[in-house]
C-alpha cells in the first residue's frame, strides 16, 4: 500500500537515484561499521546502506513505517522519537558508532544538540539538512551565518558540506534547498563545562546586533569573572576558540 507522506513527521522521501548513490558514496559504509540511521522512512538510503553493511539499526517514529521496516531481517528497528533515544545503548561491534540520516527538518537542531551528549561514542555523522542550517553550522566568524549553532558545533566537530541536494530530489519536494553535512568529532576537544558553555553562547547570541558589553557583560559579572575579554564586539565577531578560552577562565575544570 502506498504510504502518504506525513507533514508533521517532516516526511520528504528521497526519490533521485543519482543523489542516493552520491550520499551513500559520501558515507562509504564498510561491513565492519556499526551504523544507525535516523528516520529511514521508505528505506531510500536504508536499502543501499544495509546491502553494504549487512546490518543496520534504524530509528523511526512513524508507526506504519516502523512496521514495514520490521519485515527486513537485516534491520533492528527502534520505534521511537530520536530525541528520546539513548545512543549509548546501541550495540557497537568494535570502535565507534556511525550516525546517518535524512533528518526531519522541523527538529534538526534539537537532534544535533541531543547527539552532542553522545559525541564521545560517535565516529562520524552524515546528515541531510536544510542547506540554510548547514550554512550556519559551518559559518566562520564575521559572516552573517555565524551563529549559536556554529559555535556550539564547531568547538566539538570538524564539519564540511559534502553535497547540494535540490528540492526535486524528494517526493514530496520540500520548499527549501538541502545539503549533506559530514561531522567528525575532534580527536582532542577542549576540556570545558558544556552546560556553562551552552548558557554563555546562548546569552552572547541572544541579541546579535548588540555589543557583548550589553549582553554577555552582565552574565560574566554574575559568574564572578575578573579576567580580560573584549566586550566591545558583537557575538558574531568572536572566534570559537575565544569563547572556549573565556568559559575556561570562568570555571577552570578540576
Ligand atoms: C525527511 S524524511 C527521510 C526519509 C528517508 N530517510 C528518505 O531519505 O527518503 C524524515 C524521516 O524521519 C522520520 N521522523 C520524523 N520525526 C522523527 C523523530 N522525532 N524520530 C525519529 N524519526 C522521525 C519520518 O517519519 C521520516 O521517515
Amino acid at each position: 500500500m502506498k504510504h502518504i507522506a506525513r507533514k508533521r513527521f517532516g516526511q520528504h522521501f528521497l526519490s533521485d537515484g543519482g543523489i542516493i548513490d552520491a550520499i551513500v558514496d559520501a558515507i562509504a559504509p564498510q561491513p565492519s561499521d556499526s551504523m544507525v540511521e535516523i528516520g529511514p522512512g521508505l528505506a531510500a538510503l536504508t536499502q543501499p546502506l544495509v546491502e553494504r553493511l549487512g546490518h543496520l539499526h534504524v530509528i523511526e517514529l512513524d508507526r506504519d513505517l516502523a512496521q514495514r521496516l520490521r519485515s527486513h531481517s537485516q534491520l533492528t528497528v527502534i520505534e521511537s522519537d530520536v530525541l528520546r533515544v539513548d545512543f549509548s545503548q546501541i550495540p557497537v561491534k568494535a570502535g565507534k558508532l556511525r550516525v546517518v540520516g535524512n533528518l526531519p527538518y522541523n527538529i534538526s537542531t534539537p537532534i544535533l544538540f541531543h547527539l552532542l551528549d553522545y559525541v564521545h561514542i560517535v565516529q562520524d555523522q552524515h546528515f541531510m539538512l536544510q542547506k540554510e542550517v548547514i550554512d550556519r553550522m559551518v559559518a566562520l566568524p564575521d559572516s552573517a551565518d555565524f551563529s549559536r549553532l556554529s559555535v556550539m558545533l564547531q568547538w566539538r566537530y570538524a564539519m564540511d558540506n559534502v553535497l547540494f541536494v535540490p528540492p526535486e530530489s524528494f517526493d514530496p519536494p520540500p520548499r527549501v534547498d538541502s545539503a549533506v553535512v559530514r561531522m567528525v568529532p575532534l580527536a582532542q576537544p577542549p576540556a570545558i563545562d558544556v552546560r556553562l558553555f551552552s548558557e554563555m553562547v546562548q546569552v552572547a547570541f541572544s541579541q546579535r546586533r548588540k555589543l557583548l558589553r550589553h549582553t554577555l557583560g552582565h552574565w560574566l559579572e554574575t559568574k564572578g569573572f575578573s579576567g580580560t575579554f573584549d566586550l566591545q564586539r558583537r557575538a558574531q565577531e568572536v572566534p570559537v576558540q575565544a569563547y572556549v578560552d573565556l568559559v575556561q577562565q570562568i570555571q577552570p575544570l578540576a
